[in-house]
């Protein structure tokens, strides 16, 4: 391993296992006034955020959303069904509030900020845009290294950097890039040992002989990439600047101790990288959704994650991050606000009724 990407010097990630402070929340829970465990997936999110924010009164305070953008040398072999310039396109949208999750996020209170991780355009200085480009659109990963080390490592140093600058305590991926369904493909099958016809699909949507043809191609890299064995190896090769600097802000985020809230079938594969590096980063997440992209389902499973909603979502973005958005608002405010058996006077359940699972 070079000295450039050098997985040393990510930052430590504590087990955040904490006894007590669970006991402890979960005596809360089963204390409100609810038949135990009525409030199902929300109480095993509410301890969550318990455990991650370390307090039996957890609050989230000013959420960011931020969009990782960048191009793909990848795209020129016609692996995606949309042409390059969406990405600078889209990216204008999201500035001029037009976008899906532009929408959402004005909906759920969620501050926005893009980031151009490495977009083929040059935007200059607008507000809400970051300036973290490390170049324009990584290489074509069947003629080499998708970026080189220093480019990876460059990356990674940018994600951490625009975390630390950032307030608030919770930080939800959002990401934009045509071709980028093929790098978390790749990386997902490299990192898992999946096959990768099992991690493929239909991205913005390809048919079956588009999606046959991004197989064929993505196998080709693979082949050509069969050194890149080490998380940080197959993430200089297989690519995605966007998700090299993702992955350096899952890092941060998740050493701050900050919730971290995973959108799509990218992010998740960004996030996958940090759990190789870090597995302790997988406390910090909670799952938004189970998308549509073929691969999503598998990912999450390996990844022993249980994500919120299924709403058939393919779109990226952080769309489902902002949709799931509230459901962490409530769980929180259950455990901070809800009156218990004693505070409400009313009765427990019955000494004698047969204990059920
Ligand atoms: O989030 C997802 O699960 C998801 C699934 C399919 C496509 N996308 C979005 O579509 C783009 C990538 O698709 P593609 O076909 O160009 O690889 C990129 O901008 C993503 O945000 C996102
Ligand atoms: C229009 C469009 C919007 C997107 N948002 C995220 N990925 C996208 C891909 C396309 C093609």
């Amino acid at each position: 391993m070079s000295t450039t990407l050098n997985p040393d010097t990510l930052p430590a990630m504590p087990d955040l296992h904490d006894a007590a402070l669970a006991a402890r929340l979960q005596a809360l829970l089963d204390n409100k006034t609810k038949p135990q465990g009525s409030l199902g997936a929300l109480e095993t999110l509410a301890l969550r955020l318990g455990l991650i924010l370390g307090t039996e009164a957890p609050l989230l305070r000013e959420p960011q959303l931020v969009v990782f953008a960048a191009d793909h040398g990848l795209a020129a072999h016609g692996v995606s069904a949309y042409p390059s310039d969406v990405t600078w396109q889209m990216v204008e949208n999201f500035l001029a509030g037009g976008a899906a999750v532009s929408v959402l996020a004005r909906q759920h209170g969620l501050a926005l900020t893009v980031v151009d991780c490495g977009v083929r355009h040059s935007f200059g200085h607008r507000t809400g845009l970051i300036d973290a480009k490390v170049a324009w659109g990584s290489a074509d990963a069947l003629q080499g290294p998708a970026m080189t080390e220093a480019q990876c490592a460059q990356a990674l140093a940018n994600g951490a950097a625009l975390v630390q600058r950032l307030p608030g305590n919770a930080l939800l991926l959002g990401e934009m890039g045509i071709g980028n369904t093929s790098a978390a493909s790749l990386l997902m099958s490299r990192l898992t040992g999946l096959d990768i016809a099992d991690c493929v699909g239909a991205g913005t949507g390809l048919d079956a002989a588009g999606v046959q043809r991004k197989i064929e191609v993505l196998r080709a890299v693979l082949q050509r990439h069969s050194g890149a064995q080490t998380p940080l190896q197959a993430l200089a090769a297989l690519g995605g600047l966007e998700i090299a600097t993702m992955v350096g802000a899952v890092l941060q985020a998740g050493a701050e101790r900050r919730v971290i809230v995973v959108d799509g079938f990218i992010t998740t594969a960004a996030v996958l990288v940090a759990a190789k590096l870090r597995p302790h980063v997988l406390q910090r997440c909670v799952f938004a959704h189970r998308g549509a992209e073929r691969g999503h389902a598998l990912l999450l499973a390996h990844l022993q994650a249980e994500p919120l909603l299924a709403l058939g979502l393919r779109l990226g973005e952080g769309s489902g991050a902002a949709l799931a958005w509230p459901l962490l608002v409530s769980a929180c405010a259950i455990v901070r606000e809800m009156a218990s058996f004693d505070d409400a006077g009313v009765a427990r359940r019955s000494a004698t009724a047969p204990v059920t699972g």
